[in-house]
């Protein structure tokens, strides 16, 4: 699902997801739009999952709302063009802060790897015996670089952050955005799921404001993990995208993720699955019903 051409507005950025447009002549908004696309290993799958774009969006959408009274959004309209209706969020086109903004509750991935080798994370010490999946005694700020696409995000210090940023701004980003996924996982935790870690986005307004951008709180910028199956000391099982990860490591899918080759393409049960996997996260979340549109 590439890029889809929008008539009114200009394509301009594509990532591995989402696509960004710029309406033909305003340059203070942009559009956001969500594909279908699904990653899992590093790779962008050929396979789509139908209405994970709609679903995420919903999502991110119903997270902003329960954030507003903490810190304002970049969520202009979401009158969009019918092509995308549904995926797609008309937003204030900010000055982007070029950090992105990690909240960890939790130790894996990247920051557990960094506290084997140097019993901190980003700088901050942190206790021994921790473990795959060990909640963290507080959330940490550890913020990257933001890579060009397909690189890497670099894990940084605060320290780099007030280079780049300044003091005032740094200080600020992180105390949003411990402040927002404080408020998430608690809210996430009620109800059965886990918000290991997330990465949030913030731009700057011509009034100096800062204001929450991008997406928020979603499967494809935090880790999700079911509650009940919460067990430390071993990797834990992705909300969304374990049947994906699964069957790409089963014999069945015939793939060699050591190798060059790109993951095949996903049988359907596993396409539904995985659907319906992002229809009972935003259901349990918001408490609302997924309501899918009559294309
Ligand atoms: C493809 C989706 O975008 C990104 O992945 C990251 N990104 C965000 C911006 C941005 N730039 C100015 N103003 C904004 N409100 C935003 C937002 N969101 C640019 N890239």
């Amino acid at each position: 699902m590439s890029a889809p051409p929008l008539p009114g507005y200009r394509h301009i950025y594509s990532g591995k997801i989402r696509d960004l447009y710029r309406p033909e002549g305003s340059d203070d908004r942009l559009l956001v739009v969500a594909s279908d696309r699904i990653s899992a290993y590093d790779h962008v799958l050929d396979t789509p999952i139908p209405d994970k774009g709609r679903i995420l969006t919903a999502m991110s959408l119903w997270w902003f709302e329960q954030l507003a009274d903490l810190m304002p959004n970049h969520v202009v309209s979401t009158d969009v063009p019918a092509a995308v209706t549904g995926r797609a969020v008309l937003v204030e086109r900010l000055e982007m802060v070029p950090v992105e903004c990690i909240a960890r509750g939790y130790l894996t991935g990247s920051g557990l790897a960094e506290y084997r080798e140097r019993g901190s994370v980003c700088g901050i010490p942190l206790p021994d015996g921790l473990q795959d999946g060990s909640r963290l005694p507080e959330p940490l700020f550890t913020p990257t670089t933001k890579a060009a696409m397909g690189e890497h995000d670099e894990s940084v210090d605060f320290a780099y952050v007030v280079d780049v940023v300044g003091a005032e701004l740094a200080e600020r980003v992180r105390t949003l955005t411990l402040e927002a996924y404080a408020r998430g996982e608690a809210i996430a935790r009620e109800r059965g799921i886990i918000l290991a870690d997330t990465k949030f986005e913030f731009g700057v307004r011509p009034d100096g404001s800062v204001v929450l951008a991008d997406e928020v709180l979603t499967p494809d910028s935090s880790r999700f993990w079911p509650r009940d199956q919460w067990q430390p000391g071993r990797a834990q099982p992705s909300f969304d995208k374990q049947f994906v990860r699964d069957w790409l490591a089963s014999p069945e899918s015939g793939w060699d993720r050591s190798s060059d080759e790109p993951p095949p393409p996903l049988p359907d049960g596993i396409v539904e699955r995985t659907r319906r996997r992002y229809v009972e996260a935003y259901e349990r979340l918001t408490g609302d019903t997924f309501a899918q549109q009559v294309s």
